[in-house]
């Protein structure tokens, strides 16, 4: 029954409305499936995407990762009598270690001093496939919560610029604690926007410091200066109208040299506003798209809904309209990402989740339209040997939990040639 249900989902392309609904009628029993308390629409939806619900056995037993902020390697040993658990160093993630599920890393000392942070291996690899080097210029288009924005803004040290853009305001306010809590914030600003339209260039640092300081002596109405959490009511006035005239991005946080400091947020959008022909030229050295998904990789979110209720992951994540509309949302986010980079410069494309339909096939559509763009081999996945598996377009790869013990993740490296 199982095969004939996933032979009539292939003649319906994924996400099409009666994609589940045809998988439903035709199968009625899953027998490896019934150890596992998922409820029946899930895996449903598993079993027309490909996936095996077996990766879900690990759910509560996946290591947890952290990664150690560089120079604070040494912490490792009172950590461990801290947490009362060994700390292995990952062989293939530098500055990785993973930990028993069940360790309890906010309560230690180096947590609440900002020197590790928690985040699955898997999204670390992300960021190493991206390459970033010192003063590179990088946006990370679907940045909240941060831990990979975190890991960017730490491999930049102190150079470059980082942009971190999300739709969701208020996971991006917490994007911006964690920069702070992490001391990480400097050359970075975030914008509340929509990825699929989001026109800023990279901020000319150079010009800007001039500008600085030529207006030092002058009071400059609206001139931003250091960033601050307590802004004037004049300053909420602006930005409030800012928003509404034309639906500019919201500026939520800027560090010192993230190159707007001495600018008014009008020029910040005059001045970094897309020129297309510019983009080759002045675009973003690296950009990150870690787009919106089902999220059926990450194993720890699956398994919330165990406490929150699996009818709110019908509603959320199984709803026909939001399955439908993801895949497009996915690949206006790719599309809109690789237009604002720079010619030379390299993009990933990452989801945590495992189908193909939010991974190969979006990745497929977007390459038919734009011969600038080519799959990239990951170098670091050879040369560290990563435990991953490949995708079914060349150089993409895949972290399955079961084989890599690692949250699931797809990833597409590309470079945009002119
Ligand atoms: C997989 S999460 C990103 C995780 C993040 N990169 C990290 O490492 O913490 C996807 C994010 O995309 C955001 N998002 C959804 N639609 C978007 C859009 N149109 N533009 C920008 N961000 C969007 C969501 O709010 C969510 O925070």
């Amino acid at each position: 029954m199982g095969e004939i249900a996933v032979e009539s989902c292939r003649l319906l392309p994924a996400y099409h409305p009666h994609y589940c609904q045809e998988v439903q009628k035709n199968s009625t029993a899953h027998p490896q499936r019934s150890s596992l308390p998922l409820p029946k629409p899930f895996l449903d939806y598993l079993e027309c995407s490909g996936i095996s619900p077996s990766i879900y056995s690990i759910a509560q037993t996946l290591p947890r990762y952290i990664r150690v902020k560089p120079g604070f390697e040494d912490k490792i040993p009172s950590l461990e009598i801290e947490l009362g658990c060994k700390l292995s160093p990952l062989s293939w993630l530098q500055g990785f270690y993973s930990l028993p599920h069940d360790a309890h890393i906010a309560s230690s000392e180096a947590y609440r001093a900002g020197k590790i942070y928690g985040i699955d291996a898997a999204s670390g690899a992300a960021v190493c496939a991206l390459g970033v080097l010192e003063g590179d210029h990088v946006l990370d288009l679907c940045a909240a919560p941060g831990a990979k924005l975190c890991m960017v803004a730490d491999q930049l040290g102190n150079s470059g610029t980082l942009t971190g853009v999300d739709i969701a305001r208020h996971r991006l306010a917490a994007c911006r604690t964690m920069l702070l809590k992490y001391g990480l914030g400097k050359y970075c600003r975030l914008f509340v926007a929509d990825g699929t339209s989001f026109t800023l260039l990279p901020s000319q640092q150079g010009l800007v410091s001039i500008e600085v300081e030529s207006t030092s002596n002058k009071v400059v109405d609206g001139v931003l200066k250091e960033w601050t959490s307590r802004r004037t009511r004049k300053e909420k006035k602006r930005d409030a109208r800012l928003q509404r005239e034309g639906g500019k991005p919201e500026l939520l946080f800027y560090g010192s040299s993230s190159g707007v400091v001495g600018l008014t947020k009008e020029q910040i959008f005059e001045n970094c506003c897309m020129i297309e022909r510019n983009c080759s030229e002045n675009g973003y050295d690296k950009v990150l798209v870690d787009a919106e998904c089902t999220h059926d990789g990450s194993l720890k979110h699956i398994w919330k809904y165990e406490q929150w209720g699996w009818e709110t992951f019908e509603r959320r994540v199984l709803d026909h309209e939001r399955l439908a509309s993801i895949t497009s949302l996915q690949l206006q986010l790719l599309t809109n990402g690789f237009r604002l980079l720079k010619a030379g410069g390299t993009l990933v494309y990452s989801t945590c989740s495992l189908t193909n339909a939010q991974n190969e096939e979006v990745v497929g559509k977007f390459l038919s339209g734009h011969p600038n763009a080519e799959l990239v081999e990951i170098e670091e996945c050879k040369k560290s040997d990563w435990p991953c598996e490949n995708g079914k377009l060349p150089h993409t790869v895949r972290f399955n939990p079961l084989s890599s013990s690692t949250s699931g993740l797809f990833l597409a490296k590309m470079k945009k040639w002119h």
